[in-house]
């Protein structure tokens, strides 16, 4: 018995075509990611790997994601799950700066630290900055849990919970499971399942558009180590994309 988990990372998004840092900010996919999404549920509909339920982040680049994805995969209609713990990771005061910018402003370490090192969070976020979420409604219930910025290691500590909560039990009970979310919430995700170190998910970028399906033994552990992308050329293209950000 395997249990069939497909992750997707949203569709390439306003901020990613403008190389803008974007953390929280609820921007839109463009046309581009729109198009990455719908070929991504065309990969799950011809691999015929049909998801039963699907979580998503609160932010709508992940849900219209979701949503072009699964109506092209003839799934639009099954049951959907939402949580902010799916959300992208906070990206503090870097949200809506300019990458290249600020790597020429601070230098290639304090910006790769920030990008891909597990525990340097950015600077926190001032309540007034524009790209705050701060009063945001669907955060209100947050209390103290709402972050000003976060590392991969904050992201890791709200996400496994709702993992080991919501979508193990989903999984348990024989549902072949969506999770479309964010480039650095599925990095913690896959660094939970894979074991993967501390050090070594900093060379690990998840590609925008492409499922990445897991088969997973009773222990919750992939039977193929990273999984497999339905279409693993285009992934490999994908992934080099997001490692040059800021080049
Ligand atoms: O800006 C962001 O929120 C993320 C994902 O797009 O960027 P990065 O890949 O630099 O972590």
């Amino acid at each position: 018995m395997t249990y069939t988990l497909v992750l997707l990372r949203h569709g390439e998004s306003e901020w990613n075509a403008k190389n803008l840092f974007t953390g929280w900010v609820d921007v839109e996919l463009s046309d581009k990611g729109r198009a990455e999404a719908v070929s991504g549920g065309e990969l799950l509909k011809a691999a015929d790997v049909l998801p039963d339920v699907v979580h998503t982040s609160l932010l709508r680049r992940a849900i219209n994601t979701a949503n072009a994805a699964l109506n092209a995969a003839d799934r639009h209609w099954i049951q959907v799950k939402r949580n902010w713990r799916l959300n992208e990771r906070h990206y503090g005061d870097l949200q809506g700066k300019d990458k290249k910018q600020t790597k020429d402003q601070y230098g290639d370490e304090q910006f790769m630290l920030w990008r891909r090192s597990y525990d340097t969070p950015p600077p926190q976020i001032a309540d007034d900055n524009p790209n705050s979420q701060a009063g945001d409604l669907r955060y209100a219930d947050l209390g103290a849990d709402m972050p000003k910025t976060e590392c991969l290691k904050d992201v890791v500590a709200r996400m496994i919970p709702y993992w080991e909560s919501d979508i193990i039990p989903d999984l348990k009970d024989g549902k072949v499971v969506l999770v479309a979310a964010h480039g650095n919430s599925l990095r913690a995700l896959v660094k939970h399942l894979d074991g993967i170190s501390d050090e070594d998910i900093a060379g690990l970028n998840i590609p925008t558009g492409q499922p990445l399906v897991y088969r997973l033994d009773e222990n919750f552990k992939p039977t193929v180590p990273g999984g497999e992308y339905l279409d693993p050329e285009a992934a490999k293209a994908a992934a080099e994309a997001v490692a040059n950000q800021g080049k």
